[in-house]
């Protein structure tokens, strides 16, 4: 009976949004997580008909010793599984089965009322379905390789996405896209770290920074746990030194550890609050691009259980954690920009607040009158959805945004800014191409050269990012 205790305590604690299903179902290893977890997330697909059936029934008036959530568990498994409640006795197993007769009863009434033909018509269902997105980790393999592992058949769009069947992504390189229920527990690809599950927005910020032209020295992750986008920029930048920062400690384990899964050999873990680094430290003196992926309030994050939740939590008053969130966020972002020699910044939330996003964008750029947002043509163009006119003063900058909605085209929410320093992007891609130049004499044509170069690049920065 303990382990309906248990269960009936996760159940309060999601309430009280003390955690996600999966972390309050894990935490207690006293009882079997896999089987809590299981439980709570049947338990709660069939909520609302459970407490139909309670309340009808009048359970909870009769058996004073029952609580709300107590009983939810022990129906569930009274009436929705064929093994019934799984304790030898007790207190509260016979008061569920005191009320057995009149339980089923107001259940059959209630099916019959919905015209439901199996207990399955009657679960909540998920209205967002997304693929399940792997990054093929080019460090370790190659799309041949994957494809050959997973046995899997291309289809041509991710609605045609069953069984057996791959998605390749038209907008990140080396991204496909599974059905939605794939396993990969066992699965020897992804415990080598041959490949490695991120969902579409998230690959868009190393995807972005990877577009744009010119050399690349060193690159920061200024906030990389658990690492998905800092394995990605090793991926894609197997010459550049990656130093990524993360500042709690447990979440530095999960990047070192998803960092030597990796295989990367080329990120140098700063275990640090990334806004105290010393931007002129020399040992940052050749950083051009920057990564930014800040702490956010997750909004555009949908998960497979969130919608089991729609209707357990009381919404809660957003509005001071939005102004704190976006006070860090846009400092994090203007100490970015700081750095001497960076050119190319992006920066990313998996949030759908305009305060998170745009807004953050919006003001920083305003202070920071030496960088501006690069347009649409260099910021994956093919993505439809961008940012919101609306919300930038220059509504112009909006279309060079990415705005990701939940669920639609099978992502997360998500938001991507593409930053470029004015004068630096333009001198590093007006020299792209040339061999370098050392004699003194030809630096200082250069130089002259660059500065005319600049006020030309500055205004056609469009064309050229
Ligand atoms: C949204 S998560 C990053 C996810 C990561 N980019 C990925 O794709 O796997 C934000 C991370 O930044 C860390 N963080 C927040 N503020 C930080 C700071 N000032 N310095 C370094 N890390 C920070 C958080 O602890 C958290 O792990």
């Amino acid at each position: 009976m303990d382990f309906y205790v248990h269960a009936a305590g996760v159940l309060d604690d999601l309430k009280e949004r003390k955690g996600s299903i999966k972390q309050l179902a894990f935490k207690n290893k006293k009882f079997d997580p896999k089987r809590t977890y299981a439980l709570v997330c049947e338990t709660l697909k069939y909520t609302k008909v459970l407490d139909e059936v309670i309340e009808r029934s009048e359970l909870l008036k009769k058996e004073k010793k029952l609580t709300r959530n107590l009983a939810i568990v022990l129906v569930h498994d009274l009436l929705l599984t064929k093994r019934g409640i799984q304790a030898s006795g007790g207190l509260y197993k016979d008061a569920i089965l005191r009320n057995k007769t009149r339980l089923n009863g107001e259940f059959v009434k209630y099916k019959i009322q919905k015209g439901a033909k199996s207990n399955e018509e009657l679960a909540l269902k998920n209205p967002v379905n997304l693929p399940r997105w792997v990054r093929v980790n080019t460090i370790l393999s190659n799309k041949e390789e994957v494809i050959k592992g997973l046995g899997v058949e291309p289809v041509d769009s991710i609605d045609a996405l069953v069984p057996g069947k791959v998605y390749f992504d038209d907008c990140v390189e080396n991204l496909l896209a599974l059905e939605s229920n794939i396993s990969f527990v066992g699965n020897e690809l992804y415990e080598k770290g041959k490949i490695i599950i991120q969902d579409k927005a998230s690959c868009f910020p190393a995807a972005v920074l990877h577009g744009m032209p010119g050399p690349v020295g060193d690159i920061i992750d200024g906030c990389a746990a658990p690492g998905n986008k800092t394995t990605h920029l090793a991926a894609l930048y197997p010459n550049a030194k990656i130093f990524a920062f993360e500042r709690d400690a447990y979440r530095v384990k999960t990047l070192q550890k998803m960092v030597r899964i990796s295989g990367a050999k080329n990120v140098e873990i700063q275990h640090m609050d990334f806004t105290h680094t010393d931007v002129h430290d020399e040992k940052y003196a050749n950083v051009t691009h920057i990564l930014l992926d800040p702490s956010c309030s997750g909004s555009g994050i949908v998960s497979r259980q969130d919608f089991l939740l729609v209707n357990e939590q009381d919404p809660v008053d957003e509005g001071d954690r939005k102004e704190n969130l976006s006070k860090f966020q846009s400092t994090i972002l203007k100490h970015a920009l700081s750095f001497p020699n960076v050119r190319n910044v992006t920066y990313s939330t998996c949030s759908v607040h305009r305060e998170e996003n745009e807004q953050v964008v919006d003001e920083v750029l305003k202070q920071e009158k030496d960088w501006s947002c690069a347009p649409l043509e260099s910021t994956l163009p093919q993505w439809p959805d961008r940012g919101v006119p609306e919300y930038c003063s220059d509504p112009s900058m909006a279309g060079g945004m990415i705005r990701c909605e939940p669920g639609r085209y099978g992502t997360i929410g998500f938001f991507v800014a593409n930053l470029f320093h004015n004068k630096r992007y333009a001198e590093a891609t007006s020299t792209a191409t040339r061999p370098s130049v050392t004699n003194s004499k030809s630096k200082r044509k250069r130089k002259k050269k660059n500065a005319k170069g600049n006020k030309k690049a500055k205004n056609n920065a469009g064309d050229q990012a």
